[in-house]
């Protein structure tokens, strides 16, 4: 039995360091899931740049020089391989059982529908129904209202940018007729509100519910909220929506093509969600803060978006049109993007990992080899490898707006360790065939929620001494980090 628990293993010759870990089969999994940040700092100062540990029976290798980090990311599918690993994880916490293809075919409709022409069109999806949430709360331009409104700063980034991500991406309710769009609208902001309320319930379960280690009440819970995401968003209510993005409908249409039954495919929409709305809104947040709390910042960003305006011959003023922020527009804020990715080298912190499908060797920036096993796994936790590490990025824990603009303006791409360049120097969205899809639609919805923040409402903290929070260290691995408390703050119309 202690055999099997893989209490017996030896470093072979060639292998990396193994650290079993204090407990049989766990291994160091407690410690892992209490602080994975501190764990792997220790284990680095411990080992070096790469290490065997053991989580809950499985062996993991963890990679912690950035400058190998290609060996994993490009290694071919045949050795290194997600699939196994996702698949296992989308069945436990969304009730999803994958088909062949489903890779390929998320791939071929995010490419189609999440970058390049295709998001010109979600960048107006996304527009419409952020000006629908933000400003219809605050009253409309015929019901001026400038009293100060208050309300948590993480709740309201997450709120906002989840329900308008969701509408843009899931679609609008169907007009009943044509003069009933603002009763539409009216159900848009409703069913969006409701699903917010439930979807945050999911996401404060979600690492324990990933780790399989949900008590029975919480996970009597986590069943009825994954029936009621599957009722909410199942493919027969979603026929009746109008604006579904391409990205959805597409991705729906194919699996119904290939046979899956309706109730897989409703799941399915679930795990959609969960993708493209878990991270986006608690970025914003964050965002959002720094920039309040870096007055030279906030300037600056606040510089651009008024020139930008200015070149397109838009003002807000009181009773005008609503602005119209294209795509094209957005293309003109390197200090914005510099902003947004400076936020996330300090918030999002994604654990990549694949399984090892048969005996390989790892070969190091520093010409080391190490042989790795079957049915072992290897991973990366770029945030402690290599977002803070102080030697590529200086004064790593400071927020700096222009740490990624180069002295002329532009984008900095230049980052340095061991005086070699990095090719690999912020990883929010992860790397190689399991790179974020919905990176430039997310960068983009970043930026139109600032964008409107910054030309719409004034807006301050309510104790501008408060401290930034700290970051929830339960949900390191999973993506964007949450705070461990909200912040208050107020907001008004500005015209
Ligand atoms: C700030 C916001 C976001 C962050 C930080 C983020 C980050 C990530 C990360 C780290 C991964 C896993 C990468 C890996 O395992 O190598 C991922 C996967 C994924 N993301 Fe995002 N994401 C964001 C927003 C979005 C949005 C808006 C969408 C869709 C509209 C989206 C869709 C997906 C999908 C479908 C996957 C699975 C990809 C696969 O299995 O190949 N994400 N994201």
């Amino acid at each position: 039995g202690l055999y099997f628990l893989g209490a017996f293993r030896q470093r072979r010759p060639g292998e990396p360091p193994l650290d079993r870990g204090p407990i049989p089969w766990l291994g160091h999994v407690l410690e892992f899931r209490r602080d994975t940040a501190m764990f792997l700092e220790r284990m680095k100062r411990k080992h070096g740049d790469i290490f065997t540990i053991q989580l809950g029976g499985l062996y993991f290798t963890f990679l912690m020089d950035p400058l190998s980090f290609g060996m994993v990311v490009k290694e071919a599918r045949a050795k290194l391989d997600f699939t196994k690993f996702a698949q296992q994880l989308v069945q436990k916490v969304f009730g999803y059982h994958s088909m062949e293809n489903d890779h390929k075919f998320l791939q071929m409709s995010s490419n189609k529908h999440l970058m390049g022409d295709g998001l010109v069109v979600m960048t107006q999806a996304m527009m419409s129904n952020l000006q629908n949430l933000m400003l219809h709360s605050v009253g409309t331009k015929h019901d001026r209202n400038k009293t100060w409104n208050e309300d948590g700063l993480f709740n309201y980034s997450y709120n906002i940018v989840f329900r308008a991500g969701y509408l843009a991406l899931f679609g609008n309710e169907t007009p009943k007729s044509p003069g009933s769009l603002e009763k539409a609208k009216e159900v848009d902001r409703e069913e969006s509100q409701e699903l917010f309320r439930e979807f945050r319930k999911y996401d404060q379960l979600f690492p324990n519910l990933a780790y399989g280690v949900l008590p029975p009440g919480e996970k009597r819970e986590a069943e009825r909220l994954k029936r009621l995401f599957w009722n909410m968003l199942s493919v027969q209510k979603m026929k009746t929506k109008d604006n579904i993005s391409g990205w959805v409908r597409e991705q729906q249409q194919l699996r119904e093509e290939h046979g899956m039954e309706d109730f897989m495919q409703n799941r399915y929409m679930f795990l959609l969600l969960w993708a493209s709305q878990g991270n986006t809104g608690p970025a914003a947040f964050w965002l959002l803060l720094y920039l309040m709390k870096h007055p030279e910042a906030m300037k600056a960003v606040q510089g651009e978006v008024e020139e930008v305006l200015k070149e397109t011959d838009q003002e807000v003023k009181h009773g005008g049109p609503l602005i119209d922020l294209t795509r094209d527009m957005l293309l003109k804020t390197p200090i914005l993007d510099s902003a947004v990715e400076e936020t996330l080298r300090l918030i999002a912190a994604p654990v990549l990992t694949r399984a090892v499908l048969q005996d390989m060797s790892l070969r190091m920036s520093d010409g080391n080899e190490y042989r790795i096993r079957e049915g072992d796994r290897v991973a990366l936790f770029p945030y402690t490898a290599v977002h803070i590490d102080p030697e590529v990025h200086p004064d790593p824990l400071t927020f700096k707006y222009d740490r990624f603009l180069t002295p002329e303006g532009g984008k900095k791409t230049d980052f340095y360790k061991g005086g070699k360049k990095l090719k690999y120097y912020n990883m929010p969205w992860g790397a190689g065939i399991t790179m974020c899809p919905g990176r430039f639609f997310a960068t983009n919805e970043l930026k139109q929620f600032v964008f409107l923040m910054l030309t719409y409402f004034d807006f301050e903290l309510k104790n501008p001494e408060e401290k930034i929070p700290d970051i929830d260290i339960k949900r390191w691995g999973f993506g964007s980090m949450q705070p461990t408390k909200d912040i208050q703050f107020r907001y008004r119309l500005r015209f």
